[in-house]
This record gives structure tokens, sequence and C-alpha cells, in this order.
């Protein structure tokens, strides 16, 4: 957070040693044989999720150049700006908050690199929350498992989507398959991220998300799995919630 920035009152969703483990690497989030592999694994097949039930919502042409011109994005816990760079491109007014000073610094300097025009701020949900900021869009991409306090974080969230704003979460279900190969596979097998990335116990279940949603005065319109085949490399979307899942979200028209 810079230091002008006034804390918000309430409870804070940073768990300051996770963020110490994002920093640690943040040299590393645009290499995509890197530390955050999975992550450019991955992104193809979230990107083409985002851009389709985006433009579906608010009815765009998906084959249009730019089918998010207009519209005002959050990528909250953006880290290197995997998915608001891509964003950006498809048109929309991006804001990427990290709570990671090391990792909004990699994003910015990336995104000047590409003649990317994108507003990167080090801060959190519940401060861009009480500032009254307000989105059409906001992607929750594999933070939530992450976050000293889920429900508060959801309710942060929530609570900057406009009426009829559109919210697209990711997280890992907190299942003994996620764990042989979210944790134990990924950290300590394959050796693709550091060990203590993530907190099996911090996984969420597709219904522990549902009744995040509701309670944060959402509709859920969409849960869908995403699964990982280790033998072809290849992700792909699927009914099988298992592991890794993507949930969205509707904020009612009023
Ligand atoms: C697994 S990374 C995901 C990055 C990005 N969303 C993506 O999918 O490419 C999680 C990120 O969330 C950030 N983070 C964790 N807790 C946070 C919080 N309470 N507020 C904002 N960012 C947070 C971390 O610093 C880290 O960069
Ligand atoms: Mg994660």
């Amino acid at each position: 957070m810079t230091s002008t920035a006034k804390a918000p009152a309430g409870p804070s969703t940073v768990d300051p040693d996770d963020i110490a483990r994002f920093s640690a690497i943040a040299a590393e989030w645009w290499d995509p044989a890197g530390k955050f592999r999975p992550l450019h694994r991955f992104n193809p097949i979230r990107l083409g999720f985002i851009r389709e039930r985006v433009c579906m919502h608010f009815g765009r042409e998906t084959k249009a150049l730019h089918p998010f011109a207009g519209l005002r994005l959050l990528d909250i816990g953006c880290g290197g700006g995997l998915l608001s760079e891509p964003m950006r491109r498809l048109g929309a007014t991006v804001l990427g908050a990290d709570a990671g000073e090391k990792n909004i610094a990699t994003a910015s300097v990336h995104a000047g690199e590409q003649g990317l025009d994108i507003d990167y701020r080090c801060t959190t949900a519940e401060a861009l929350a009480e500032a009254g900021e307000r989105f059409d869009v906001i992607l929750n991409m594999e933070v939530i498992e992450h976050v000293a306090d889920r429900d508060a974080f959801l309710k942060a969230c929530a609570a900057m989507l406009k009426p009829g704003g559109l919210m697209i979460v990711a997280t890992l279900n907190r299942t003994m398959k996620a764990f042989g190969l979210a944790v134990l596979g990924a950290e300590y097998v394959l050796g693709w991220l550091p060990r203590g990335t993530h907190e099996w116990s911090k996984f969420v279940t597709p219904d522990e998300m549902r009744q995040g949603l509701v309670a944060a005065g959402l509709e859920v319109r969409e849960v869908s799995g995403v699964s990982y085949n280790p033998i072809s490399d290849i992700w792909k979307l699927s009914g099988d919630t298992g592991v890794n899942y993507m949930a969205v979200a509707v904020k009612p028209a009023g």
C-alpha cells in the first residue's frame, strides 16, 4: 500500500506471509517456464472462458476486436498482470490491484513495455471498496485461497460491482485430489511451485463458494470445473470441479 493510503476499518484480507511468498518470485511472473508456469499453461482456457461469459452477459460480439470496450474491469490480486494485459487488449478499462508491491512493480514495467495503459495499484479489495470504486466486471482469479478473511474479501469485491455487473472467481477445491495435485504434486513432486504456495485448508469447496457469493448479495450463474491432464499437459473446461473451478456471479440489477 502507498504510504498515504489509510487502512480501512474492518478485517484485513491480507495474509502477510502469502504476500511475501509471491513477492519473492515477482520477477518470474512473465517467464512461461518459471514458477508461474502453471498459470501460463492455464491462461488460454480461462481467457476463453472470461471472454465468452463477459460477452454473453453484456451482449457483446465475441469476435469483435475490442468486445470489452466501455467496460470498467477490476483484476483483484492481479499478480504480474497475466490477465490484466489481455483484458486491456480486449478493450476494457483495467484496474489491476495486488497487495504485493513487487508484483505491481513487475506488472507496471511489463505493461509499459507492451504499450498497454493499465491502472496498477498496490492496494486491497477493502481499501478500493471503501474508496467507492465501481466496476462492471471483477476478475477474482486464484486469489481467494490466499486471503486472510474470505468472507470480508468477497463482500468487499461484491460491494464494488455495479448493479448488473459480473464477477468471475477461480480457485481450488478442498478435496484430497486437489491436495494430491495442487499441493503434493505441483509443490513437492514436480517442484513447479515453491513449497508453501498453497495451504490446503484455505481451499474453498464449490458449496462454500456459492454460500459466500450469495451472502455477499450476488446470484451464482455457473460453476465450471477446469481439469488438467498431466500426460498431454493440457487444461480444459469440464464438469469436474474436484480440483480447479471457476464460478460466475452477477449483482442483481436492483
Ligand atoms: C496465485 S496469484 C494469482 C495472480 C493472478 N490473479 C493470476 O491469476 O494470474 C495470487 C495473487 O494474489 C495476491 N493477493 C493475495 N492476497 C491478497 C489480498 N488480500 N488482496 C490483494 N491481493 C492479494 C498475491 O500477492 C498474488 O499476487
Ligand atoms: Mg493459488
